[in-house]
């Protein structure tokens, strides 16, 4: 495997994780690096045959002396059933799960005034039900007893997220989800935190970065996850940190177009000077 982790090789050796939607994407990225450190991975989604793909993809690449294993499983998060089989399957084959890493999710883009209610309730089920219920499921049957950490990849949603209002909506709820698990369930030693990724891929990034731009930024999530999981982040729970280069404070996607839907003024000389703002020619 190529040393691309800037964390000591061997920081994770046993340990034991579970990446949704680890089989691509972030979340491939994110298996790599925990691979890399010597972490055993459970990567799990719906799909199962891109899954076993990308477990083989990852096995050539982990050295023969490293401990770390990939095992694929499928498993829709949404389904409560199907979260309750994936956690009881890991800890038959590995005995343990230290870490969780709720990165499996999606949406589509529409305005809000088209989306039907069956395409809300599923955005809504897989980002914010499905972290859910991954979090509940690995508590109650390891980390509860044991302790552990989770992180819960989210979105840059703090200006809303107009377009795609469903998912801004689903990865708010996960944000303060966030907080209250970190103080339900800190004295079992469990440490819950966010990490909410810019936009990953640009034009500019790939003019600055040629072919490495969009694995650059996934690296750089991937090592923002694997500070949060490790001891050096022992102190952090319940936060959510931004991995976007400053993007959520300077930009943003929408405008709200020039209209004159505004409330009406109070009579008075407040409403004579607004007209003349909007209309200097007016007292000529
Ligand atoms: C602008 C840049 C910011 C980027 C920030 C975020 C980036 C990312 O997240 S990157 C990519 C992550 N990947 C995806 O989001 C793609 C995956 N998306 C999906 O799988 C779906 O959108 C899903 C989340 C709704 C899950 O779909 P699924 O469980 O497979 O359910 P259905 O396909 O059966 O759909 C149920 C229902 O949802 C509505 N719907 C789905 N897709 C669309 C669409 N493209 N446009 C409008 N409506 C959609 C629709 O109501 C579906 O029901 P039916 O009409 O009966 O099919
Ligand atoms: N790329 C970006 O710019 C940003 C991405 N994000 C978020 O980061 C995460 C990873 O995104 P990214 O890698 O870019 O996109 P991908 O589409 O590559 O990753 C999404 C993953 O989630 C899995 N998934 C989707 N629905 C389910 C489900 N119901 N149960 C289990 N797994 C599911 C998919 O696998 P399968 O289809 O096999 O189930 C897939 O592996 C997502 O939550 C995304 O919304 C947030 C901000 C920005």
């Amino acid at each position: 495997m190529a040393a691309s982790s800037v964390f000591r090789p061997g920081l994770f050796n046993h340990k034991v994780a579970i990446v949704t939607g680890g089989g691509t994407g972030i979340g491939k990225a994110i298996s790599e690096e925990l691979l890399e450190l010597g972490c055993n991975v459970v990567i799990s989604s719906r799909k199962v045959e891109r899954l076993e793909a990308a477990a083989e993809e990852m096995r050539q690449k982990i050295p023969a002396s490293s401990p770390a294993r990939v095992t694929p499983l499928q498993c829709n998060i949404r389904n409560e059933d199907e979260v309750k089989d994936l956690v009881s399957s890991v800890l038959k084959r590995y005995g343990r799960i230290d870490f969780l890493v709720n990165n499996g999710g999606g949406q589509f883009s529409s305005p809000a005034e088209h989306m039907s209610s069956k395409g809300w309730k599923a955005v809504i089920d897989t980002n914010l039900t499905g972290t859910f219920h991954c979090c509940q499921q690995v508590y109650a049957a390891w980390m509860k007893q044991h302790g552990g950490v989770i992180v819960n990849i989210i979105a840059d949603m703090w200006k809303g997220f107009p377009g795609m209002a469903h998912t801004g909506a689903a990865r708010a709820a996960v944000d303060n989800l966030t907080k209250s698990l970190a103080i339900e369930w800190a004295a079992s030693g469990v440490r819950v935190n966010s990490v909410a990724p810019g936009t990953i891929f640009s034009k500019t990034a790939m003019e600055n970065y040629k072919d490495l731009g969009p694995s650059l930024f996934k690296m750089s999530i991937s090592s923002a996850v694997c500070f949060l999981l490790s001891p050096g982040a022992s102190y952090i729970s319940g936060d959510t940190l931004r991995v976007d280069a400053g993007q959520s404070l300077y930009h943003s996607m929408w405008e709200i177009p020039n209209h004159s839907a505004w409330p009406e003024a109070p009579e008075g000389e407040n409403q004579e000077a607004l007209k003349e703002l909007l209309n200097p020619k007016s007292k000529l």
